[in-house]
């Protein structure tokens, strides 16, 4: 089988082509398929979550969407502008937080001015001159997301970006996330391990089991979603079961 690095970008001629197109996508460590024939495309600006027993490849598979891994065989199709955020904010300690935000872009006014507006829309202008070392963790990583998306990429790729954060703090990025993707509207391919908050944030949840798609489900309710929406419930036994977690049919 060969493998085919292609770049998503417009050319078809009904509907808009997508962000990501995966197609027969086959990744081996050590002799193991860890990802098997994964076929998955993401729409322009949808959030979809990745869900999964731990060790069933979600890392794996945003490591290939992110560039960083090869795949063994398959088509990987996803924009060059894109970009991820991980678990820990992965800022750079001996720079400020303005600095933080530029990495790698030139000094210039310009780029310095997006930087400022990025820092002002995560909630953070006031912190441009701080030093990481100062930011509680929800305040690193409205940083790292601030850093994100200045580059403006039409793929934002997250690694259980809240899972370090208390649950307070989670709520309010989840708050932010949704504010942020009504401005920039890249697709997100978000892996997480909480079923709340891939059905709170998501237009579609994705379980990788055994190196396949074993569910792919559309959430087409509107933001921002209450817990008690009866059909966030249903969806929310349903991904329960798959992950081996049985839970009562009435939920108080
Ligand atoms: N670089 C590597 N070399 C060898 N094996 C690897 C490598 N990266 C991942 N694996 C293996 O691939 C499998 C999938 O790992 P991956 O991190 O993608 O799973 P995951 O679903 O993200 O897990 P978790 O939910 O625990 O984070 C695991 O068995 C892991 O040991």
């Amino acid at each position: 089988m060969t493998v085919t690095l292609a770049t998503a970008t417009g050319g078809s001629t009904t509907s808009p082509a997508p962000a990501v197109r995966i197609r027969g996508l086959r990744k081996v460590y050590d002799g193991k398929a860890v990802l098997d024939g994964i076929d998955l495309d993401v729409a322009p600006g949808q959030l979809v979550a990745l869900l999964g027993p731990s060790g069933t490849g979600k890392t794996t598979l945003l490591r290939l969407l992110a560039g960083f891994e090869r795949p063994d065989a398959g088509e990987l199709g996803v924009p060059l502008a894109r970009t991820t955020v991980y678990q820990e904010p992965r800022l750079v300690p001996a720079h400020r937080v303005l600095r933080n935000v530029m990495l790698g872009q030139r000094g210039t006014a310009a780029n310095r001015a997006a930087a400022l507006a990025s820092l002002a829309e995560v909630g953070l202008a006031d912190k441009a001159r701080s030093w990481p070392a100062t930011l509680s963790g929800g305040e690193a990583q409205r940083v790292a997301l601030a850093r994100a998306l200045v580059r403006e990429p039409r793929l934002l790729l997250l690694d259980e970006p809240f899972a370090a954060l208390d649950a307070l703090t989670r709520l309010k990025m989840h708050d932010l996330v949704e504010r942020l993707r009504r401005r920039h509207d890249p697709a997100i391919v978000m892996v997480t391990h909480d079923v709340d908050e891939a059905l709170r944030l998501a237009d579609r949840v994705v379980m990788l089991r055994d190196g396949h798609v074993s569910v792919d489900l559309l959430v087409d309710l509107p933001h921002p979603r209450a817990i008690t929406d009866p059909h966030l419930l249903a969806h929310r036994r349903r991904l329960l079961a798959e992950l081996g977690v049985d839970t009562p049919e009435a939920t108080p």
